[in-house]
C-alpha cells in the first residue's frame, strides 16, 4: 500500500458532516484542520494561518472568469450621477455561460467552499449595485448563480451576500513571501504591513485600506484571544494566585484593545471619506440598506424545494466580525451591547412567492438584538465559538461581582473602559465617514428626499446607524461595575 493512502477510515478520510445535521456524536469535525479547535489559530486567531485561495480549479473557471471581467470592466455603481449606459452595463456577468457547473466537488474541501462563496457574491454584488436602481422595483439574480452559490452558502451555512469573511478574513495574501519556516524560527503570523487584498470593487488604495484595517486588527486579536484562554483557566483554579494573574491578564487585555483603537482610527492615513462614502460603501448595501429598497429576488429555488430561501441578507459589515464580539462576551457585556433593545432593522424576509423574493419588511417577527443577528455572518466555526465562550461556567465579570478583590475589579473595569473608548472612537469614524459625507451637497450618490436621506444614514448592516452605535457604546459604559468599599 502506498504509505500516503490513508486508510478509509482514517479521520482525515471522513466525510463531510452533513450541513443539517452537523457531526455525529464522537466523530471529529476535519472540515478544516482546526476545527475542533473552533477554526480560531493560535497565530491569526479568526484569519486563516495561511493565505486563502486564489482561485477555484479549471471546473469553475467560468466563475473565476466573471469576476475578473467585472473588476476589469470597471463597473459603476448604477446610482452614481453621470455615469454612461455602457459603464453600468452588468447584465452579461449574470447571463454566464456557466454551463452545467456543478458543486458537489467543492464540498470536499472548505478552501474551496469559501472561495466560491466569494466569488460568487462577489459577482452577484457587482450585479445589482450596477443596474441602476430607477429600471425596477426588484432585482432578479438568475438561476446560474443563486443555484450554485445558495447550494455553497447551505454547506458553509452562510448567507447569500458578501459578509466580512468574504472582504477581509478570506480577502488577503502576502505582499512579500515569508521565510519558510524552520525549528528555531517557527512560522509566525504574516506582518501587519505585508497585507494585501485579493478582490476589490473599485480597485482604489482606500478601499483595499478598509479591509486591511480590519484585518490588522483581527490579527492585534490574536494576543487578547491568548489573554481570554489563561483567564478562562486561571478562573477555573480560581485561588489568591488565580486573582493577581487574572489582574494582570485584564490589565494586558484593556492594552490590546487601546491598540485596537490606534488601529482603527488609523484607517484615516489610506481611507479618503468622500471616496469610501460615495465610491466604496454603496456596493456593500443588502437588500436593507439600499436607499431604493429594491426586492432582491433568487431565480430558479422552485426547481429546488431543498435549498431554503434566504432570510438575511444585510450588507457586509465588521459588525460581522467575531473579534469585536469576543471581547464582549468574555468580558460580560453582551448582556448590555446585545440587549433585544439595540436591534437596528430587521433582516428582510422571503415571501411567499415561488420564486424567492426578498421583501424589506420585517417588523413582525420577534425582536432578536442585531449584534447577535450579525452572528449568522460569521464562519460557523467562529459562532460556535461565541456560543462556547457564552457558555463558560466561571465567566470573569461573575468573579469581580463578587467584590473580593479590588484589584481584580479595577483591572476588569479597566478592560471595559477600552472598550468603551474603542466605540467612542469608532463612533468618530462613523461621524467622519458616514455623517459627514452625507451631509455634503452633491455627495449624495442618488436623490435627496427626506426618506432616502434616512435610508442613507443607515448602517450596511442596515441599522439607523447613530442610534444603534451610540445605544452599545452607552450599555457598554455601563457594564462597568461600581466599587462600594
Ligand atoms: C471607515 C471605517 C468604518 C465605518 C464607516 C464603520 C461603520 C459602521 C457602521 C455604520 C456600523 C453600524 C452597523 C451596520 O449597520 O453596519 C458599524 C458597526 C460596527 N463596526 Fe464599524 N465601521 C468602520 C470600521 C470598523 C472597523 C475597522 C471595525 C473593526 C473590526 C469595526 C467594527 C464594528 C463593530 C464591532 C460594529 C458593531 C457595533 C459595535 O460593536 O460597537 N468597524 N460600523
Amino acid at each position: 500500500m502506498d504509505l500516503f493512502e490513508l486508510l478509509s477510515d482514517h479521520f482525515l478520510n471522513l466525510p463531510r458532516p452533513n450541513a443539517e445535521l452537523g457531526v455525529p456524536a464522537g466523530i471529529v469535525d476535519t472540515t478544516t484542520l482546526a476545527a475542533h479547535d473552533f477554526d480560531v489559530d493560535t497565530r491569526t486567531g479568526f484569519m486563516p494561518p495561511q493565505p486563502p485561495l486564489t482561485r477555484l480549479p479549471e471546473q469553475w473557471e467560468s466563475w473565476e472568469r466573471a469576476l475578473d471581467d467585472a473588476r476589469a470592466q470597471k463597473l459603476q455603481l448604477g446610482g452614481k450621477p453621470g455615469v454612461s449606459e455602457e459603464e453600468k452595463n452588468s447584465v452579461g456577468l449574470m447571463a454566464g455561460p456557466y454551463p452545467g457547473v456543478s458543486t458537489s466537488e467543492l464540498n470536499q474541501s472548505e478552501l474551496m467552499l469559501r472561495r466560491a462563496h466569494h466569488v460568487l457574491t462577489w459577482i452577484m454584488h457587482f450585479y445589482i449595485h450596477s443596474v441602476p436602481p430607477s429600471s425596477s422595483a426588484e432585482i432578479r439574480i438568475p438561476a446560474p448563480i443563486t443555484i450554485p452559490l445558495l447550494q455553497i452558502c447551505a454547506q458553509l451555512q452562510l448567507p447569500p451576500v458578501v459578509t466580512y469573511s468574504d472582504d477581509v478574513l478570506y480577502n488577503w495574501a502576502l505582499k512579500s513571501p515569508p521565510s519558510e519556516p524552520t525549528d528555531t524560527a517557527p512560522q509566525l503570523a504574516p506582518a501587519l504591513d505585508n497585507l494585501r487584498s485579493l478582490t476589490l470593487f473599485t480597485g482604489t488604495k482606500d478601499e483595499e485600506e478598509f479591509y486591511l484595517t480590519s484585518a490588522r486588527m483581527e490579527l492585534r486579536g490574536v494576543e487578547a484571544l491568548e489573554l481570554m484562554r489563561a483567564t478562562m483557566d486561571e478562573l477555573f483554579v480560581g485561588d489568591a494566585i488565580a486573582y493577581r494573574r487574572t489582574t494582570r491578564y485584564l490589565h494586558a487585555l484593556a492594552r490590546v484593545i487601546d491598540d485596537l483603537t490606534v488601529l482603527l482610527l488609523s484607517v484615516r492615513d489610506g481611507c479618503r471619506p468622500d471616496v469610501f462614502y460615495n465610491d466604496i460603501r454603496p456596493w456593500f448595501r443588502g437588500a436593507d440598506s439600499s436607499s431604493e429598497r429594491r426586492k432582491w429576488v433568487f431565480e430558479g429555488l422552485e426547481e429546488h424545494p431543498e435549498l431554503a430561501a434566504p432570510t438575511e441578507l444585510s450588507g457586509t459589515s465588521a459588525a460581522q466580525s467575531s473579534l469585536v464580539h469576543a471581547l464582549d462576551i468574555f468580558l460580560g457585556v453582551d448582556e448590555y451591547s446585545h440587549s433585544n433593545s439595540l436591534t437596528g432593522d430587521y433582516a428582510p424576509r422571503p415571501t411567499a412567492s415561488s420564486s424567492a423574493s426578498a421583501s424589506a419588511s420585517g417588523s413582525d417577527r420577534p425582536k432578536i438584538s442585531f449584534l447577535t443577528r450579525m452572528q449568522a455572518y460569521m464562519p460557523r466555526h467562529h459562532r460556535n465559538f461565541l456560543r462556547h465562550l457564552s457558555a463558560d461556567p466561571r465567566p470573569v465579570r461573575d468573579t469581580v461581582m463578587e467584590g473580593k478583590d479590588a484589584e481584580l475589579m479595577d483591572a476588569y473595569n479597566a478592560a471595559v473602559t477600552s472598550l468603551k473608548l474603542f466605540r467612542d472612537a469608532h463612533i468618530r469614524i462613523v461621524a467622519l465617514y458616514i455623517i459627514g459625507p452625507s451631509r455634503k451637497i452633491g455627495g449624495e450618490p442618488v436623490g435627496a428626499n427626506e426618506a432616502e436621506k434616512k435610508a442613507l444614514l443607515k448602517g450596511t448592516g442596515g441599522t439607523d446607524l447613530v442610534k444603534f452605535l451610540k445605544g452599545v457604546r452607552d450599555r457598554t459604559a455601563e457594564a462597568v461595575i461600581e466599587n462600594e468599599n
